[in-house]
């Protein structure tokens, strides 16, 4: 099967810093430039020059530094913007400039108030001054799409013969279906004398969802160069998104018969890095780099996948450079997915184990949303100690507090083998002397990682509830405790996280034993 390449025009930098809100300085778009040389894009568009100083500046910097593509810049049809233009681009080594004029009714009437026939003079005359400076030039009609097609084709025709070697075709406002984005590729391919010597491009925006899908179009049709931005960030509702476009090529290379030259691997980064520096976060169920890409929740669906990845995986996520665990443990997930992520986490666990501790993971996932390996690491280690008897208790505690004195606990604690220690401490507050005295006490250092406390209920009765993270030998675990008094939770909760701790110390040298 011959594969046709399709040439990638990144617009991340021009119509991507279009969107409302984002305004990136010269240092982060060189940095996404950057990023987009080692993606191998094609045409990276750095910015429209004549727009401001900083503008200038920045496609000036990029064109002189950037060398694994060819730079471009926006310019109207209009001497003084290509001036700009040419000062900008012209130390890169490809240098070319991209050219726009409406040709819609709506757009050459309310907004240019100029006639046809003095769109295409200015088109012609604007390709032909830029061809003294250029030697690539790229033409785009905007608003093509609501252009009737016969002025299109002439103007097209036109510019083509001024000197324009790439044409594109903007659906600048979203409007077009793909199956009348094809159309227009078809008829201008029918109805333009040496069309073929050029290349056609697209450039699509999202307003009604079908930028991607308009794109795929235009390439069944002719088009050879596909415009779009990282995360199909863009002027009001985006641009066609570059990862989902070549990606859907590259899964259904079978049927669209082409491909990019995108290093597919550096997709997430380079969708990060522009999320990062335009502050425009990417939803989480966003094809190809969204969070839930390749997360798959349900039991059934992770059943299937754990069996064979392609009941369920059309994209492998490494081939984008994501690395996650796909698997996300919640309510709807099955026995099959739990029993691998215990196993992942260390655990190996007997039928009898699995049965109580899947019900126990049930009800926790009724009640919280997300259920994360600490709660697992939790549920089984609560296992394991609701059998126990050899832990720690806490049996009684005083502590001294005065505002000028440095505070006093004295703790009664009984041991795993079943002798009671009694112990005084001191600390700069009350919860630190609780935890000093019970540290002295302990068999284990303990590191106390997290300490957090909130209100159950209101009013002068509501509950104190304790939440401590700690690490006992290497072993990250929490506790958890709900008392009237705020200093007895303190230490109910360091106590169940620390045998929580010491559990999890000896499930894990009775697997290394196993091993
Ligand atoms: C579809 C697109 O995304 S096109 C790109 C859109 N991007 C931007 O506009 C961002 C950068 N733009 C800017 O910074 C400013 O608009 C500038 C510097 C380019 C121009 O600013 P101003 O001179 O103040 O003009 P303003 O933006 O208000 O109006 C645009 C003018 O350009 C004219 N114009 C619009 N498109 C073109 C074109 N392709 N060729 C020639 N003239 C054009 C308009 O008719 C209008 O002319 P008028 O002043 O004679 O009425
Ligand atoms: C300048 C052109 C290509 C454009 O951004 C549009 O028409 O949307």
């Amino acid at each position: 099967m011959k594969v046709q390449k399709i040439q990638i025009f990144d617009t991340t930098l021009r119509d991507g810093e279009q969107s409302p809100g984002v305004n990136l300085n010269k240092s982060e778009k060189f940095q996404i430039a950057k990023q987009l040389e080692r993606f191998n894009i094609d045409i990276m568009e750095a910015g429209f020059p004549a727009s401001s100083k900083g503008d200038f500046e920045s496609v000036k910097e990029i064109s002189n530094h950037v060398r694994g593509c060819s730079v471009t810049g926006l310019s109207r049809c209009k001497q003084s913007d290509i001036d700009v233009a040419w000062e900008a681009l012209q130390g890169g080594a490809e240098p070319r400039i991209h050219l726009f004029l409406a040709t819609s009714p709506i757009h050459m009437a309310s907004k240019l108030k100029m006639t046809e026939d003095q769109v295409i003079e200015r088109a012609v005359e604007s390709v032909q001054y830029a061809a003294k400076f250029f030697p690539h030039i790229q033409w785009s009609a905007e608003d093509a799409c609501r252009t009737e097609l016969p002025f299109l084709a002439k103007i097209v025709e036109k510019v083509i013969r001024a000197g324009a070697s790439v044409i594109n075709i903007p659906d600048t406002v979203g409007f077009i279906t793909p199956k009348e984005y094809g159309e227009v590729f078809r008829y201008l391919k029918t109805n333009v004398p040496n069309i073929e010597n050029v290349i056609l491009s697209t450039h699509c925006h999202d307003d009604l969802g079908m930028a991607v899908a308009n794109s795929l179009a235009g390439v069944e049709h002719g088009a050879r160069q596909v415009e779009g931005t990282i995360n199909g960030i863009g002027e009001r509702a985006g641009n066609a998104s570059l990862e989902e476009f070549a990606v859907a090529l590259h899964v259904r290379k079978d049927y669209y018969q082409c491909g990019t030259e995108l290093v597919l691997a550096e997709t997430k980064r380079t969708s990060d890095l522009v999320s990062k520096l335009t502050g425009m976060q990417i939803p989480a169920n966003k094809a190809v780099v969204g969070r839930n890409a390749f997360a798959h929740e349900s039991g059934i669906h992770q059943d299937g996948m754990l069996k064979n990845k392609q009941t369920y995986e059309i994209i492998s996520p490494e081939l984008v450079g994501v690395t996650a665990d796909p698997y996300v443990l919640g309510k709807l997930s099955g026995r099959h997915a739990f029993k691998t992520h215990l196993q992942k986490l260390g655990f190996s666990i007997n039928d009898e184990e699995m049965q109580t501790l899947f019900t126990a993971f049930k009800s926790l996932c009724d009640t919280k949303k997300e259920v994360t390996d600490d709660d697992i690491i939790a549920l089984v280690t609560d296992n394991k100690l609701g059998k126990e008897t050899s832990v720690y208790e806490l049996k009684s505690i005083q502590v001294n507090y005065g505002t000028n004195d440095v505070q006093t606990a004295t703790i009664t604690l009984t041991h795993p083998d079943g002798t009671e220690q009694c112990q005084a401490s001191t600390g700069a507050g009350s919860v630190e002397a609780i935890y000093n005295t019970i540290e002295t006490m302990l068999d284990v250092p303990i590191a106390l990682y997290d300490y957090r406390i909130q209100s159950v209920g209101g009013g002068r009765d509501a509950l104190a509830e304790v939440y401590v993270t700690v690490d006992v030998q290497n072993h990250r675990v929490s506790g958890r405790s709900v008392s009237q008094d705020v200093l007895e939770a303190s230490a109910k909760a360091y106590i169940s996280a620390v045998n929580r701790g010491l559990v999890r110390t000896r499930l894990a040298q009775e697997e290394a034993q196993k091993a």
